[in-house]
């Protein structure tokens, strides 16, 4: 029996888990400007919080304010109209979006909060689609959207939608938020970026043989993320995550991690994440 006939909840609170870029290689670019990456994905256990609620009037809405993103162009409407569009399905639902996720803070909030909402409203509304056409509809609200319904951690290709399982030890996450918003795009389109790195064949994750090509032009441009990284490199392998702002760095254990976010000066926003081997919502998708 598909799991879709047994469990048709109207309401859920389901977690948005934030993504950290262990490596990030930019080895190309596509005709249409996009470039061609090589990256670890790994999720961590802290994020945001999104609530639906089924509506059988096939109305969408956003309840409640999201500083700086209008519900129109709120990922979570877009992901939840583009499972209408994609599935056929005439429901509607109410989304309540809890963020703790820092925007432009390369953890990917945005495109967690959507594969939230396509993992959970695929189930709400027994659309019945495969994990791969989620990924697919996915693709095309964000590029970090098909990692998030993959749900484990991976080693991506492509823009980030070529995806393999990967496996990493364990590793508590000292996560530091730079006070700075970094575009995405901006980074992207920056001269100085590194574009040709090697092609890896990747056989495991090691943090000395990988770096994040973004890191250098963002420190450039943000002196804070500069600041952050030289902070966290005193104690471990501090690097930034995706087109940042945020750095992070691993560490053995969780009381390791605790000292050294508890040595971090007054005002820096800090705090301790575990990474996750699998998204929380796994099961909720065949
Ligand atoms: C840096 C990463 O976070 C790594 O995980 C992602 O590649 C970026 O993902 P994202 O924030 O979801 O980015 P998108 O919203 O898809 O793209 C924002 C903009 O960044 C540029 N962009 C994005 C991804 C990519 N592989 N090449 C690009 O050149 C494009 O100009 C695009 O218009
Ligand atoms: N639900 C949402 N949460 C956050 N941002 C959203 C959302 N919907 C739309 N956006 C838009 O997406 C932009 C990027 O937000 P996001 O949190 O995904 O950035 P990011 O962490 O830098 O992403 P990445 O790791 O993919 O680079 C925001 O500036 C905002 O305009």
């Amino acid at each position: 029996m598909h799991p879709t006939d047994t469990f048709l909840p109207e309401r859920a609170c389901l977690p948005a888990p934030a993504k950290i870029n262990l490596f990030l290689h930019i080895v190309g670019r596509r005709p249409d400007g996009y470039h061609l990456l090589q990256t670890a994905f790994r999720l961590i256990d802290w994020g945001d919080e999104i609530t639906l609620e089924r509506r059988s009037d096939g109305v969408i809405r956003r309840i409640g304010d999201v500083p700086g993103v209008p519900p129109e162009s709120d990922l979570v409407v877009r992901a939840a109209r583009a499972l209408q569009a994609a599935s056929g399905a005439t429901w509607g639902a109410d989304i309540g979006v809890l963020k703790r996720i820092p925007m432009g803070g390369g953890l990917g909030g945005g495109s967690s909060d959507a594969a939230t909402v396509l993992i959970g409203l695929n189930r709400m509304w027994a659309c019945g689609l495969s994990r791969s056409q989620l990924q697919e509809i996915g693709l095309g609200l964000g590029a970090d959207v098909p990692f998030f319904i993959f749900g484990e951690t991976a080693f991506a290709e492509g823009v980030g939608e070529a995806l393999q399982p990967l496996s990493v030890p364990p590793a508590w996450y000292v996560m530091v938020a730079p006070d700075a918003f970094v575009p995405t795009a901006e980074i992207f389109s920056d001269q100085e970026l590194t574009r040709d790195s090697e092609i890896l064949i990747m056989r495991a994750f090691a943090m000395h043989t990988t770096r994040n090509d973004m890191q250098a032009v963002v420190c450039r441009r943000f002196p804070k993320v500069a600041e952050s990284l030289v902070w966290l490199s005193q104690y471990g392998a501090a690097r930034m995550s995706g087109s940042g702002a945020c750095v992070f760095a691993p560490f053995d254990s969780k009381e390791q991690a605790e000292q050294v976010a508890a040595a971090a000066p007054q005002g820096m926003k800090v705090w301790v994440a575990e990474g996750l081997d699998r998204h929380p919502l796994q099961e909720w998708v065949v």
